[in-house]
Parts: structure tokens; sequence; C-alpha cells
């Protein structure tokens, strides 16, 4: 039988994309449930041509027959109501941060540990954005060279605040400098402070993907460290990834085997003026990578430039493609 979904955070930036993605994607589903909290339900939202009204969610939001129900209302909501629908037999992909590394919830890119989803006890977790772009690409690279190190430097989109952080940019770039999503006008701007800090001087964001990597890759012998920064940009996340590995690489084979590998468009032609840029990458659902460089600091080490839709692939993509391994 098709599945009934919930869309929890329906009104959201992230949930608002989940319902694109499953329309582009024609997911198969019978009855489709609309929810949100108290501030957001009784909105209308339309989907496949039909208006839904927000429902509000609540202890009993789920004793109805749904099947999957997606995430993307905050970490507090999934703390609260994932394990409620859990208890109710509904499989739950979270897009929050609350459940990544718990022992029991797989943490899943669909491209890189699909396997991982069979474990499951009714939570499955969408990584960080920044994790998923990150992982789609270091996997194949992980598997045939075994990777020693790696650093992420980030450039990360307003549009990953949200509705706050693309108003930040918008109005900051007509001159009216607003701080609500940051403690600092972001035009003309690169903040290194994504999340907060924590006591180790680095911030939340820097600390999930260091988490998130060993998690994924399982391997915690990986070193990894990060610098997130938020840039005026509107979409899409770019990425520069140092990789330090165990074995010898070849860049030339390094790049036929991004190209052929699941999720990854290479673009990498810099004569050209051709590599990974943020607006072409918005609005699709692939990772796309980049000048693509042996690193001559070190035996066996290259240099990526990684980029991204972050709403798509990065949260709402990603999720949908967990979704679709479950009806498999
Ligand atoms: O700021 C970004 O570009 C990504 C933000 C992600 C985010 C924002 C608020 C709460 C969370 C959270 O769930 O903790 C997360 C996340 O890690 O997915």
């Amino acid at each position: 039988k098709k599945p009934n979904i919930a869309i929890v955070g329906a009104t959201g930036v992230v949930g608002s994309t989940f319902l694109k993605v499953l329309e582009e994607r024609d997911f198969p589903f019978e009855n489709i449930y609309m929810m949100a909290s108290s501030k957001s339900a009784g909105k209308t939202v339309t989907f496949k041509g039909k208006d839904y009204v927000v429902e509000e969610l609540n202890e009993h939001s789920f004793d109805k027959d749904i099947d999957i129900a997606l995430f993307s209302a905050g970490g507090a909501t999934s703390e609260k109501y994932a394990p409620i629908a859990a208890q109710h037999g509904v499989t739950v992909v979270d897009n929050s941060s609350a459940w990544r590394m718990d022992k029991d919830v797989p943490l899943v890119v669909p491209e890189v540990n699909p396997a991982d989803i069979e474990w499951n006890h009714g939570i499955i977790a969408n990584p960080n954005c920044s994790t998923i772009q990150a992982m789609v690409v270091l996997k194949p690279l992980h598997d045939k060279y075994k990777i020693k190190r790696v650093i992420y430097s980030t450039y990360q989109a307003v549009s990953g605040s949200g509705v706050k952080g693309i108003s930040d940019l918008s109005e900051g770039l007509k001159g009216n400098d607003k701080c609500e999503a940051y403690p600092h006008p972001i035009a003309g701007n690169c903040l290194p402070h994504i999340d907060v800090f924590l006591d180790n001087g680095y911030t939340k964001e820097e600390m999930k993907m260091i988490n998130e990597t060993h998690k994924i890759l399982g391997d915690d012998n990986i070193k990894v460290t990060a610098t997130t920064v938020r840039v005026p940009v509107f979409d899409s996340h770019s990425e520069s990834i140092n990789i330090e590995f165990e074995n010898p690489i070849d860049v030339d084979e390094v790049r036929e085997l991004l190209a052929s590998s699941p999720g990854i468009i290479v673009q990498d032609d810099p004569a050209n003026n051709v590599y990974p840029l943020a607006r072409d990458a918005a609005g699709t659902n692939e990772v796309y990578v980049g000048r693509i460089r042996r690193d001559y600091s070190v035996d066996n080490g290259i240099n990526l430039w990684v980029v991204a839709d972050n709403i798509r692939k990065g949260a709402a993509t990603n999720a949908v493609q967990i979704a679709e391994e479950l009806i498999k």
C-alpha cells in the first residue's frame, strides 16, 4: 500500500521544500498530513494543487495511521514528538540535531550509508547540511584511499538561518543593516560564528561536522577539524575540503572516481573558469566538486571545492531520499 505521510514543520523553509521535492520526485502516498507548532497551525499550504490546513502538533497527532513523518520543526519539537511518533509505529526522518548522536538512531546520507537505515528503531536522523554535502564526496575517497585527516572550511548561505538570515542579508544589501539572525551585519562580512560557541573554542556547527563525519563514515580514527563561516550568499553552502590519505593517490584517478560516484557532478576546468558556484547549485539536488588538486605540503593530500544547495541536498532532498529507501 502507499504510505500515509506527515510533514512536521510544513510551513518552514525546509518543510516547504520537503513538499516541493516530494512533488518533483512523485513520491507515492495515500494521505498526507501537514503539522506544525501552534504558531504556524491554521495556515494553509498547497501541495500538488490541493490546499491543506496545517494542524497543530500534539501528543495525539500520530494516533491516526501514519507510516512516515518528515520532521523539520526545531530540536525541541523533535526531542518531544519524534519518540511519540515512533511509539505509534511511525518511521521518523528528523532533520534536527536532537537525535543524530543517539546510538539507536542511524545518521544517514543515502549515497553513503543506506544500510544503516535497516537498524532504525523508529527514528532516522538527517545530518547537518554542511556534513551531508561533504559525506557524499568523502565516502568514495575513504573507501578507496582511506582518509587520515580532514580540514573543513565552510562558506555557508544565509538560508541556513531561515527567514531571519535571508532578511538580514537582503536588507543589508540595501544598506539597511539588520542583526536579527547574527551578532554582526552579514552584508559585506564573513562571520566565523555559526550556532553557539562551546567551551573548547569551537562552534556547535563545527562540532556537528566533526562528530557527524565520524558517525556516518563509521571511523572515529579520522582526524577532523572545521571552521564554519557565514557568508553573504542566499543559497548553497560552499566548502573548501583538505584531505590527507593513508595511501597514495593520483589526482586524475580521484577526479574520475568522483565523477562516477552517486550524487556528484564534477565541474573542474579552471582554465575555462569552470568550478562549482553557489548560484548554479541553488535549486538542484546534486553535490558539485571542483578545484581538484594535489596538496603538495603532505605526501598523500588533495584540496577540493564542494558546493550544494543547503536546503535541498543539505536537508529536504536528503530526507526524501531516506523516505524513498524506506518504501523500496
Ligand atoms: O546554519 C546553517 O547553515 C545550518 C543550520 C542548521 C541548524 C540550525 C538550527 C538548528 C539545528 C539543529 O537541528 O540543531 C540545525 C542543524 O544542525 O540542522
